[in-house]
């Protein structure tokens, strides 16, 4: 099932918590919100629910418009950080509730819910603990039962709200990647709430990244990490260096240095005389001995050598942070650049935005 937000609004007293919502969740995808704390994410979310109303604006489900029916007509299942499973009852029962508790027509037999628990016990590969009891679980394992009990029902919508927030990082690692799996096998359109941007890169179809009540980009993984449209989402999502400068003559200039602007990822036009900020990601930036094409130059403060790449951190006049670079070990090797040695920072590629001059 699609879902499409028609200029969305929501206040909260006088806080604008949603300004003018436009977006299309296609069916069958899983699509992140991603933004920071506060952002809007989970009320945009709760309101997709039905667990909270917009001012104005309209939510359809397909084409059918849900905006003023109540969460438990819309047919969403959900699952939030630290869902409480039902503690007096066991991982079977639990799963179980939501086909127990329906009306008598559309109640299942016992056999059928059986049947159908089993496959999902077998699903979220924890067959083995179905009489175990919540208390006797892991937080991850917790979490597998609650999206298991919230599937039982067979939602067209499943919504996620950061649940595997409260785990450790290796084991929310494992989640998502299984999460990823199991979302191809089922026929679900998914949201998934999150303020982490691995996370987000990671399980996406498509990520919707948001910024103090607004939608800042709507793309595919890969083009939110490799193409970003505003400053916001490149500094959001990923390490990046920041270089302030203006355009001449088709360069953009930082100090004493410049450097030609045919290399930048992003579409807009570099206009003659204007201030601009160029984004560079640390594996974009190559050390050099030579200032030709150089962007900045530098003393070389710290290097991290463990591990697959090298990690470069350079202190320059030409940027307010200290730059970090990273490098392959071969080319690290073979250069062989020491510690508060000078080198110089050659861009491969510019992400540029201009500030209008009115
Ligand atoms: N019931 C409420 N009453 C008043 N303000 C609220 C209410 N719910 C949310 N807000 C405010 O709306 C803003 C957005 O909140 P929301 O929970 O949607 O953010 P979020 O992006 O999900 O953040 P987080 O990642 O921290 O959960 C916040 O500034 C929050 O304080």
């Amino acid at each position: 099932m699609s879902i499409r937000i028609e200029n969305l609004e929501k206040h909260f007293g006088s806080f604008h918590a949603l300004k003018n919502i436009n977006l299309q969740f296609r069916q069958n995808q899983l699509t992140s919100l991603l933004g920071p704390s506060g952002c809007g994410k989970t009320t945009l979310l709760r309101i997709i629910a039905g667990l909270e109303f917009a001012d104005s604006g309209r939510i359809l489900f397909e084409e059918r418009d849900v905006t003023n029916l109540s969460a438990k007509d819309r047919g969403v299942g959900f699952v939030f950080q630290n869902y409480a499973l039902f503690q007096n009852m066991t991982v079977f029962d639990n799963i179980a509730f939501g086909l127990r508790v329906k009306p008598r027509k559309t109640r299942p037999s016992e056999a059928k819910i059986h049947e159908k628990v089993t496959a999902l016990l077998k699903l979220i590969e924890l067959e083995w603990l179905a009489q175990a009891y919540p208390n006797q679980l892991s937080g991850g394992q917790r979490q597998r039962v609650a999206l298991a009990r919230s599937l039982a029902v067979q939602p067209k919508v499943l919504l996620l709200d950061e649940p595997f927030g409260a785990l450790d990082a290796q084991v929310r690692k494992t989640l998502r990647r299984w999460l990823r799996d199991l979302h191809q096998e089922l026929n679900v359109t998914s949201i998934f709430v999150t303020h982490d941007q691995d996370e987000a890169l990671d399980v996406s179809d498509r990520i919707v990244v948001m910024n103090k009540g607004q939608i800042e980009q709507i793309d595919e993984p890969n083009q939110i990490y490799h193409a970003p449209q505003t400053p916001f989402v490149t500094q959001f999502v990923g390490d990046v260096n920041v270089f302030h400068g203006h355009i001449d003559e088709g360069k953009l200039v930082v100090g004493e240095f410049s450097h030609h602007i045919n290399t930048h990822t992003n579409t807009t036009k570099p206009v003659n005389n204007q201030s601009a900020t160029a984004y560079i990601r640390p594996y974009e930036l190559t050390l050099s001995r030579s200032p030709e094409n150089a962007l900045a130059t530098g003393k070389i403060t710290h290097i991290n050598a463990i591990g697959f790449i090298v990690r470069i951190e350079i202190e320059s006049a030409q940027s307010e942070q200290p730059i970090e670079v990273i490098l392959t070990k071969n080319a690290y090797n073979s250069a062989n650049y020491q510690l508060n040695e000078q080198v110089y920072l050659v861009p491969d590629k510019l992400n540029l935005f201009q500030q209008m001059n009115i």
